[in-house]
Formats: C-alpha cells, sequence, structure tokens
C-alpha cells in the first residue's frame, strides 16, 4: 500500500499555482497576495499629533506647573487634514486635533486635559518632554519598506495594511474553483423523504463547505447514481467549471462502483489503496482536455472527511498560491484506551482536544471522540483534531502520548 505522504505528493503533481490575477481590495479578500507590497511613501506621512491639544515649544512650557501655569497666545487652528499652518513663532503655540500635522517651531503637544482649554490664549499647567505625544514621519512604516510577503492569505488585518498604504487593488492568485460530485444510487436529497435501502446525501455538503472554508469557490454539483452514462455526463459537464474536481464514493471494489471506470476513460487517473484508516480506497488524476485535475474520495462519510484534509486541503493549499503546511500538530496525552487499529494502516482517530495546564511537557489530552467507524459521522462534529496511531501500532493504553493534528476552526 501507498503511503500517506507519497500519496500528498503524488496529487501536489497534478495540481498547479494559477497565474495572478488583479482584484479590487475587497475582492481579494480572502484570496493569497501574489507580490511583495512597499510602502511608497512613509507612514505615517508626516509628523503628526497623537493627542488633541496644543502644539507648542517644549521649553516655553518647561516650568507650568499647577501652581503656576504658564499662558500663550494661540495663534492657530490645526484640524486633521490641514496643512495651511506651516510654523508657529517661539513663545506661541496651536491648538491641533489627533492627526493633524505639527506645524515647524513645535517639538511637543501638550494634552488639552493639561491645559484649560482655552481658544485665544491657553493656560498650560504641565511641562510636556520635547518629542510629547508627536507621532514622527515614519514611525510606523519607513518609506519603501516591505509591509506584505507574497504567499500571505489576505484578511481584514492585510486589508487594512494595504489600504493604509495606498492600494486599492493587488495582485492575488485566483481562489480555486472547486466542484464537487457525489456518487451513490442509494443516495437522496435532505429534505425529500427516504425509501428503504436509502440514506440522505451529505458528503457533498460537507465538501464543498470545506473547501469553501479553506478559500476556495465551492461548488456542489449535487449527486448522481451509479449509472457509467450519467457519471460521465456530469464529470464532463463539471470540467468546464472547475479547476478541480472531488467525487466522493464509487472507488472502492464494488460491482456498480462506476467512478473508476469512467474517470479512466476520460483521462489520466490512478486509483490505488493508501495505508491510512479511514480513507484507504482513493484516485487521483487529470481528466478532459484540459486535464482538469480530479480527486476521488472514498464514499464514507468519515473516510471523505479525513480524505479531505489529509490529502485535498494540501492540493488547496497549492492551487491557492500558499506554502505548504501540515496541520498543527501538538503531543496529547490519550484520555481513552486504542482498542485496535490495523497494522500497517495508520489511523486517524477523530478526538476532542483540550489544553491541559498540568500536563507539563505534554500540554494537551486527546479523547476520542464517539464511533470510529469510517460510517459513523456523529462524533465528527465535537472533534477539533485527528490522533495519529502509526501504521506499527495496533492498541494504546490510556496515557499514551500521541501526535494530534489540528483540524481547521470554524
Ligand atoms: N471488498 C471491499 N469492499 C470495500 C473495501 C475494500 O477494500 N474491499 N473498502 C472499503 C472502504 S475502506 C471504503 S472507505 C469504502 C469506499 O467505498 P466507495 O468509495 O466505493 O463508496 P461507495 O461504495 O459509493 O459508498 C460507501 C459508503 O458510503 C456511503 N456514501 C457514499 N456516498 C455518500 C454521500 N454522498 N453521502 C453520504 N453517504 C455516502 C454509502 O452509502 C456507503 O455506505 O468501501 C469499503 N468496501
Ligand atoms: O478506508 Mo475506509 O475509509 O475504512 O472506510
Ligand atoms: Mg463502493
Amino acid at each position: 500500500m501507498k503511503s500517506v505522504e507519497q500519496h500528498v505528493s503524488d496529487i501536489l503533481a497534478v495540481v498547479s499555482r494559477p497565474e495572478p490575477i488583479e482584484l479590487d481590495l475587497l475582492r481579494a479578500h480572502g484570496t493569497v497576495l501574489a507580490e511583495p507590497v512597499a510602502a511608497e511613501v512613509a507612514l505615517p506621512p508626516f509628523d503628526n499629533s497623537a493627542m488633541d491639544g496644543y502644539a507648542v515649544r517644549a521649553a516655553d512650557v518647561a516650568a507650568a506647573t499647577p501652581q503656576s501655569p504658564v499662558t500663550l497666545p494661540v495663534v492657530a487652528d490645526i484640524p486633521a487634514g490641514d496643512s495651511s499652518v506651516s510654523a508657529i513663532p517661539a513663545g506661541c503655540c496651536a491648538r491641533i486635533m489627533t492627526g493633524a500635522p505639527l506645524p515647524a517651531g513645535a517639538d511637543a503637544v501638550v494634552p488639552v486635559e493639561w491645559t484649560d482649554g482655552g481658544v485665544a490664549t491657553v493656560s498650560v499647567r504641565r511641562a510636556a518632554e520635547p518629542g510629547n505625544a508627536i507621532r514622527r514621519a515614519g514611525s510606523d512604516v519607513v518609506k519603501g519598506a516591505e509591509v506584505l510577503s507574497p504567499g500571505v492569505r489576505i484578511g481584514p488585518a492585510e486589508i487594512a495594511v494595504l489600504a493604509a498604504v495606498g492600494r486599492r487593488s493587488v495582485s492575488v492568485y485566483p481562489r480555486p474553483r472547486v466542484v464537487v460530485l457525489a456518487t451513490g444510487e442509494e443516495l437522496v436529497e435532505p429534505g425529500q423523504p427516504i425509501g428503504p435501502g436509502q440514506i440522505w446525501e451529505s458528503n457533498s455538503f460537507m465538501l464543498t463547505t470545506a473547501a469553501i472554508e479553506a478559500g476556495c469557490e465551492g461548488y456542489r454539483y449535487g449527486f448522481v447514481g451509479d449509472s457509467p452514462h450519467e457519471v460521465l455526463a456530469t464529470v464532463k459537464d463539471a470540467l468546464a467549471h472547475a479547476d478541480l474536481v472531488i467525487t466522493s464514493g464509487g472507488v472502492s471494489m464494488g460491482a456498480y462502483d462506476v467512478v473508476k471506470q469512467v474517470l479512466q476513460r476520460l483521462g489520466t487517473v490512478r486509483f490505488e489503496k493508501v495505508a491510512v484508516q479511514p480513507g484507504m480506497p482513493q484516485g487521483y488524476g487529470t481528466v478532459g482536455e484540459n486535464r482538469v485535475p480530479v480527486i476521488t474520495l472514498p464514499g464514507n462519510p468519515v473516510s471523505a472527511y479525513v480524505s479531505f484534509h489529509l490529502f485535498v486541503l494540501p492540493a488547496l493549499r497549492k492551487m491557492s498560491g500558499l506554502p505548504q503546511e501540515q496541520l498543527p500538530s501538538v503531543r496529547a496525552r490519550l484520555l481513552a484506551p486504542v482498542v485496535s487499529s490495523p497494522r500497517g494502516r495508520r489511523s486517524y482517530l477523530r478526538a476532542v482536544l483540550d489544553y491541559d495546564a498540568a500536563g507539563g511537557d505534554v500540554a494537551y489530552t486527546a479523547l476520542p471522540a464517539g464511533k470510529q467507524g469510517s460510517h459513523q459521522l456523529s462524533g465528527l462534529a465535537e472533534a477539533n483534531a485527528l490522533v495519529v496511531v502509526p501504521e506499527q501500532v495496533t492498541e494504546l493504553p490510556v496515557g499514551s502520548v500521541v501526535e494530534a493534528l489540528q483540524l481547521p476552526r470554524r
């Protein structure tokens, strides 16, 4: 059987990072930056006041105390955005607001709270050190400095930085369009009644939303039955709209597992067994004239979920322009035993990971969440981690220290 690592690297070989596009700032939210961004001007661009108060020469108010305040004439009023006051003479001051340009001649700002708030003259009760309440030009960013590097995901903080350096649009990698198609004759749309032998379809909903949470455009193509004709027609149609097609179901040994036969006809897709539990039957390749990458996941719901995190996420990262990165991994102490894990396959058990302040160098506990069968979905919602049981390990007592992969936060 093939290793998990080999399967990830095989999948990464069939997907590629797209050419960057220019997007308006708000549309760029959630995408990955494709260019280094530098500040064209210093930030702040000019010396300015950090407080509402009076721009003074520190020397003029050096003797001010509550008992003997210093009174100065107010020769100008400087709101934010007003650069008309170029300088103040010695022995005078200007009323100034937060963010307003500091006039030449002034070297300190006295907050209004230290004064009587006068308009024509002001009485200052406290001395200000030179530089008090002044934000110097370039004290945030010097001119020409790189403020963002390529490969970062653009969230609100990055948007703030981009806007603050004057960018209205940026070069980013387009969000991958991920089309999800489930297969299975037994499937029924949720909301419709189910008959004997039928179940409600869930994988395409899970996979579509997981792709969206990973920053992609996710399209649920719904599901098709197990007729080769139907699967073929639907996959062909999906290809026109996809940078990646994810299928669920129909990849194991069953007589009606048609995904295999259909995709082999449409392109170069390999179907293999990966040494993992759950998620053993896997496929990947490219299909159609445009060689659209396809990843075929097993139909068992938990297998599809775990496979998404192990095999699809790395592909989505590459296609999004992100650097490769594993799920965050911590060491945790098991709160319940692992009774049996298949020899030769690495198990991923969904678990509840908790911080353990008393744990010393093992700072987490992990409690396997619910029943662990590939069809047993119910424990998934409470799980926030996958506990890794290595290939050669078949059981683990309570208290064993294990590796736990943290699932993306919701
Ligand atoms: N003889 C063998 N049988 C099976 C093997 C094997 O090696 N030899 N592997 C087992 C393993 S492991 C898995 S995992 C599954 C994979 O099956 P398929 O990918 O072929 O998926 P299906 O047969 O279509 O369905 C499996 C299971 O999952 C349910 N399912 C499928 N799609 C959905 C969906 N969209 N929403 C909810 N549930 C879904 C389906 O009803 C089946 O119960 O094969 C084992 N068998
Ligand atoms: O490998 Mo399957 O995913 O055990 O159910
Ligand atoms: Mg099957």
